[in-house]
């Protein structure tokens, strides 16, 4: 399951999980997009946060796991190249690529489109909000999309950064963990707002690289906000 997830949050674990379900999947691997070129022009987090962020959201699930495909690939990132570097990592795996209903309705402007489908098989979730239907494709492939009916959650990344950059909570939004980190590592605030402790941050958090996370973040108490 491909994404930005700046930050993961619940929509993206129930998708996941709710597939791999469905087509008894052995392993949901999530990929932090690199440079989710077509994002460009909104302000996106660091990759290694967003990559942190993943890794603690999946961790308490055995079949969830991680990889850093996208983000140590140079340039903008393209699912034809995600999947190519999938495929030889697990050259054995029959592959299925996780979308959601919004994703999807762009897929014909993907890079390399017409080479996707020899590479996975596109699986499709409902996203409330947005139309899930066979005829994004086109007539490109026919069988190689299933379109899948799963719980509906009405968060996105969207709200929960602008929720967090209010000083609204996301707690419930996003699993526990990822509340902590976007506390610890003050993401989405604007840099001349004061945190809960009345001080200020004097820099942004760094472009490219967390600083290594050398302690737990401290705990905080259902309620606060982040
Ligand atoms: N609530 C949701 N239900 C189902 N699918 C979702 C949901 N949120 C995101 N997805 C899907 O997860 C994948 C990764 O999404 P992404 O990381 O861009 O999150 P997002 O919430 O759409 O972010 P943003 O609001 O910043 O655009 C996409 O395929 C997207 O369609
Ligand atoms: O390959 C492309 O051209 C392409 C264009 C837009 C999005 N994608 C992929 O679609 C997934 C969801 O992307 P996003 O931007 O909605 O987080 C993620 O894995 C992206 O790399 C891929």
């Amino acid at each position: 399951m491909g994404g930005t997830f700046d930050p993961v949050h619940h929509g993206h674990l129930v998708a996941a999980s709710e597939v791999a379900e469905r087509f008894a999947l052995d392993e949901v691997v999530f990929v932090p997009t690199g440079e989710p070129y077509q994002k460009r022009e909104h302000l996106v987090s660091p990759a290694e946060d967003r990559y942190l962020m993943t890794v603690i959201a999946t961790a308490s699930n055995p079949r969830f796991s991680v990889s850093r495909v996208d983000i140590d690939r140079v340039g903008p990132t393209y699912t034809v190249d995600t999947l190519r570097d999938l495929r030889a990592q697990h050259p054995d795996a029959e592959l299925y690529f996780i979308t959601g209903a919004d994703a999807l309705a762009a897929i014909l402007s993907w890079h390399r489109v017409e080479d996707l489908f020899d590479l996975a098989h596109f699986v499709g979730v409902t996203r409330p909000g947005f139309e899930l239907e066979a005829d994004h494709l086109g007539d490109l492939r026919p069988g190689a999309l299933d379109l899948v009916e799963i719980p509906a959650l009405a968060i996105s990344s969207t709200e929960c950064r602008t929720r967090a950059a209010e000083g609204r909570p996301v707690w419930y939004l996003v699993p526990d963990g990822v509340v902590q980190y976007i506390s610890k590592r003050d993401l989405y605030r604007p840099a001349d707002a004061p945190r809960p402790d009345g001080t200020v941050r004097t820099s942004d958090p760094s472009p490219h690289h967390a600083p290594p996370l050398t302690a737990p973040a401290p705990p905080i108490a259902p309620g606060a906000t982040p």
